[in-house]
């Protein structure tokens, strides 16, 4: 049997993948979508996602073919996205692609968000519009899910997506005995690693990084409309409000942990300091199984909920070893993007992430390396975290 003959000129899909890459840095939190209209006469108009609150890619590429005077009648659309069909922070797209008269609409990847989610092409179907899906294994669908992961893990998982960023030397040395850290890796390096800061809804970092860098955690080497919002774990509020990572641009978010009875009358002292610098501070729950004489730590998983919550899709991890250990053993990383530097910094330093005893993970965390390219001097190398494995099922014992 052959595969139906698609309406559309494959001509149509080329570059809706790189326009779609121009909402990163701007759409922030909704997904990064590109539109290309054609009208019966052969002209194209399209566009790409505009800040959240602002027009969809649809809703662009319409108005450029309205500026230009087209009659879209008996036309076709190119959408990676599935169109919306619900009043959110704007109007439906379906209404305003139905209402210009389009005869056929390309979809590269259905909508998971529970309010879209097959609705979209539903009622495109239901105004007599034919639709088409992408098979997933087409390129400008995986290229759509890869762009969006973190959207679509929001909507899928109801968590972000989490990526630990680590710089380190060849034999995994993020810090040397002392602390210091900077620079480890090259300027080709750092100015990716603001690139994939500027994709992130949320660059997070710990206390301990904090108080032995003073980082900014913010995008400068790169240009952005938006920018993410810092997330501090700080679960005693130890961090001084003096810390750069406290100062414009952008939001500040800071979580602690409850405070011991006795300590309750400075956290609210150093909480209101905090505030004072414009930061948003907020309590969350502790760990429920720390060890005894351990600090309580910031429950991670609680943690993603709320970020989800207040609609983080992509959360951009830059930490030391503890904090990106105690994400990878929660089963909570879901990607690390390592640069790794030629040089060797020798025994004493700290490594890529301090993982304590993995009792469930037998194998340890199973990565899958998804791309490995030299950058500048650097090497960056991308993993996936695979899924824990249920242990081998044993053989039955030997019957007498
Ligand atoms: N090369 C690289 O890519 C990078 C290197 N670094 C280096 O790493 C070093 C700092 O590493 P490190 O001290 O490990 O600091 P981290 O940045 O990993 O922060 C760890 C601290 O985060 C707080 N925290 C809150 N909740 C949790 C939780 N659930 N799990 C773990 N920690 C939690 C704890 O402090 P509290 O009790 O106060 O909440 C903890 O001590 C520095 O030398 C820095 O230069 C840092 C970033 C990147
Ligand atoms: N050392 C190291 C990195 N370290 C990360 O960068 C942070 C500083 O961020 P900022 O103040 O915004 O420039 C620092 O605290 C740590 O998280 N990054 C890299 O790309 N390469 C490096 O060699």
């Amino acid at each position: 049997m052959t595969a139906p003959q698609s309406a559309f000129d494959p001509r149509w899909l080329a570059g809706l993948d790189t326009l779609a890459e121009q909402a990163t840095g701007l759409s922030e939190p909704n997904p990064r979508v590109a539109c290309r209209i054609i009208a019966p006469d052969g002209r194209a108009f399209e566009g790409h996602t505009q800040r959240a609150g602002g027009p969809h890619a649809e809703i662009v590429a319409l108005r450029a073919a309205a500026a230009a005077g087209a009659d879209l009648r008996g036309g076709s659309a190119v959408v990676t996205l599935e169109p919306c069909s619900h009043h959110g922070r704007t109007p439906p797209c379906c209404d305003a692609l139905i209402e210009v008269g389009l005869a056929r609409v390309l979809v590269a990847l259905r909508d998971p968000n529970p309010l879209v989610s097959g609705r979209g092409i539903e009622r495109l179907r239901a105004a007599g519009i034919t639709v088409e899906l992408l098979p997933p294994e087409h390129p400008l669908a995986a290229a759509t899910r890869a762009l969006n992961v973190g959207f679509l893990s929001r909507m899928e998982r109801g968590r972000p997506w989490v990526r630990l960023k680590i710089a380190a030397s060849l034999d995994g040395i993020t810090a040397l005995a002392n602390g210091a850290s900077q620079w480890i890796t090259g300027t080709a390096a750092r100015r990716d690693g603001h690139l994939w800061r500027k994709r992130a809804g949320a660059v997070l970092s710990g206390s301990g990084t904090v108080l032995a860098d003073d980082p900014r955690l913010d995008v400068r080497l790169v240009p952005t409309e938006v920018q993410p919002v810092r997330v501090l774990l700080d679960s005693q509020l130890r961090v001084p409000a003096a810390a750069r990572v406290l100062q414009p641009p952008g939001q500040v978010w800071v979580y602690h942990t409850p405070a011991q009875p006795a300590d309750a009358a400075a956290l609210r002292a150093r909480r209101a300091a905090l505030e004072a610098t414009g930061a948003r501070v907020q309590e969350i729950a502790a760990t429920p199984d720390r060890p005894p004489r351990t600090r309580p730590r910031i429950d991670l998983a609680a943690l993603l909920l709320d970020l989800a919550a207040r609609e983080i899709n992509e959360l951009h991890v830059e930490a030391g070893q503890r904090l990106n250990g105690a994400w990878l053993q929660a089963g909570l990383a879901d990607e690390l993007l390592l640069y790794l530097a030629p040089t060797l910094l020798g025994q004493g330093g700290a490594g890529l992430a301090q993982i304590g005893p993995l009792s469930a993970l037998t194998q340890g965390v199973a990565l899958a390396y998804t791309e490995v390219s030299p950058l500048g001097p650097d090497l960056r190398i991308r993993a996936q975290v695979l899924a824990p494995q249920a242990p081998a099922p044993q053989p039955p014992p030997p019957t007498a």
